[in-house]
């Protein structure tokens, strides 16, 4: 967690050459941060004559990295405050921008889409994605362009989701189950967050892969896949400070590329086993017919491979393609959606009447005793507003992806080096009082109930820069549908079912956000279901 100011970084240096090297590491280390000083200093002389945006005064070496403080999209919002919406700092070494209004992101993900459509080269991208062989690390360039449209035409396609309806429901009915037998009828809190989790990797791994997975099948050390997610999003979001002073990466100061590898060496093996079952079942798969009678079940996994056979790839190259992607899809559904429920539920829980309100619209389009369907969702629109409400408040990606400029240009009237990190402040974005007015950090689903509001589009289809959950442009989130869905139907069937209450009071609820590359709750959510009409469930 990057939570170290430049205090912390001297100590972490001074205990490093202290140790068993002593006189020669501290003499290397001087070594190096006098050449990094000289090399700054000759850098910002040659820039300070050019129109940069306006932004702090960086430090020698460190740039700007001593005045982040977590959460970070808070104190990026605090600088935009003072600066501006168009930001200028150095982390480390590295041009930074910050992007915190929607008429700036316009500029930055519609007019020059292309030249901030790479990716700055990140140690997660390298350690952990078999050298950036995913798609939301990958440079802009072939390969990223390659998988993404495997993505978005083959894996994400409306037909492929509408595909696993069965095991969204399926899997949000033994969710509810489960809190029910949990919380023995209601006489205890369950801690929904877990059962949210739970659900949605369900979910995915069923799409992915065909089936569950237990934490086990990741090894036996005790930690699962919510561990593995939330290590690898903490590790991103921890900012490593070798990324950005590249003089120190071999230290590995904050122990993140360690811990990149060895969450890598763990996902790796899983992997390698979930893949050869895959190529098994389909060399053992008799003839056309049945492969054409199994077309319609494919997972993720298969699709994969499908394409791989097709394609002209060396084989190593093929294979960690396919565990990066996978996995990154695995996160990607799991995560992002998770924290959009347990937000949902969180803000449902302080504004009782915005609950009881969506209740009895469900109440009214399914009947008392009916169950949700997909095709219901359509006619819930309070229901909508809601989940976009959820998501203008709580983007679960607060800062995006970082972008990369691939060539110099001028945006604003300000000058951007090829090479500029562009941090977008979604979270920043969503609550701007100039657009959303005074009341723009509370929950309010009504505001989206008018016809403007409630027509916007999500998707980052370009249309609207208002709010930008999923980012906009050419690197837009691909699995915004498959997201939404999934978030309205698992919230309408928790809510259909259960009435729910918080022990105390509502409106204590403690709301703070945990600090990874999403953006969950800091503690667990957990609260009292009970039954709102007797029912088998
Ligand atoms: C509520 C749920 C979700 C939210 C809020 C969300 C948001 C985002 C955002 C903000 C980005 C970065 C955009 C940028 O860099 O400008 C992104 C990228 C991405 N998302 Fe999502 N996402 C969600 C769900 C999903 C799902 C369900 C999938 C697929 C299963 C998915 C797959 C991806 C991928 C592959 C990228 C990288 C795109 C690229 O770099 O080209 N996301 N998402």
């Amino acid at each position: 967690m990057f939570d170290m100011g430049f205090v912390n970084l001297l100590q972490n240096l001074t205990l490093i050459a202290g140790g068993g090297g002593a006189a020669t590491a501290a003499i290397g280390l001087m070594a190096t941060l006098m050449f990094c000083f000289f090399s700054y200093c000759i850098l910002y002389q040659s820039r300070r004559n050019e129109r940069l945006p306006p932004g702090p005064y960086p430090w020698p070496i460190i740039g700007n990295l001593h005045q982040l403080r977590l959460p970070i999209h808070r104190t990026l919002r605090h600088l935009a405050n003072k600066y501006g919406p168009i930001l200028f700092l150095r982390f480390g070494s590295v041009p930074t921008l910050v992007v915190s209004s929607s008429e700036m992101a316009k500029q930055f993900l519609k007019t020059h889409d292309l030249i901030f459509a790479s990716r700055p080269p990140t140690s997660v991208g390298k350690y952990f994605f078999y050298n950036f062989k995913d798609i939301a690390f990958a440079p802009y360039g072939d390969h990223w362009r390659k998988m993404r449209k495997i993505c978005v035409l083959e894996l994400l396609t409306a037909q492929r989701i509408e595909s696993f309806k069965h095991v969204r429901q399926e899997e949000v009915s033994a969710m509810i189950r489960s809190i029910w037998e949990e919380s023995e009828s209601g006489r205890f809190a369950v801690n929904v967050t877990e059962a949210i989790y739970a659900s949605l990797a369900n979910i995915l791994w069923r799409i992915l892969a065909r089936k569950k997975f237990s934490d086990n099948d990741l090894g036996t050390d005790g930690k699962g896949f919510t561990d593995l997610v939330r290590e690898v999003s903490t590790a991103v979001g921890s900012l490593n400070i070798g990324d950005f002073v590249p003089y120190l990466d071999w230290l590995d100061l904050q122990g993140i590329k360690r811990s990149l590898k060895q969450a890598n060496t763990r996902f790796d093996a899983f992997a390698e086993n979930m893949i050869d079952e895959h190529v098994n079942a389909r060399a053992t798969t008799n003839g056309q017919a049945e492969a054409e009678a199994e077309a319609h079940v494919k997972d993720f996994i298969d699709v994969l491979l499908e394409m791989a056979g097709t394609d002209k790839m060396e084989a190593k190259v093929k294979r960690e393609t396919i565990k990066a992607v996978t996995y990154e899809l695995f996160s990607a559904g799991m995560d992002t959606s998770a924290n959009a429920l347990e937000w949902a539920m969180s803000e449902l829980l302080r504004h009782p009447h915005a609950m009881k309100k969506l209740q009895e619209e469900i109440e009214s389009a399914v009947g008392q005793h009916g169950i949700v369907k997909e095709s219901d969702l359509a006619t819930m629109k309070y229901l909508q507003c809601v989940v976009k409400e959820t998501l203008r408040l709580y983007p679960s990606l607060p800062l995006a992806l970082p972008h990369e400029s691939v060539e110099a240009v001028t945006v604003g009237g300000y000058y951007i080096p090829k090479k500029t990190m562009v941090i977008m402040n979604l979270w920043a974005i969503g609550r701007d009082p100039d657009v959303w007015g005074a009341d723009a950090s509370e929950f309010n689903p009504e505001r989206f109930l008018r016809v403007e509001e409630h027509g916007m589009d999500l998707s980052g289809g370009q249309s609207d820069f208002r709010m930008l959950p999923f980012g906009a442009g050419r690197r837009r989130c691909p699995g915004s549908a498959m997201a939404i869905l999934t978030v309205e139907y698992a919230l309408a069937q928790l809510l259909h079912t259960f009435d729910w209450r918080v022990e105390g009071d509502p409106s204590e609820l403690d709301m703070k956000e945990a600090c990874a590359t999403t953006m969950p709750r800091q503690a667990p959510l957990f609260a009292y279901p009970s039954l709102r009409r007797p029912r088998r469930l």
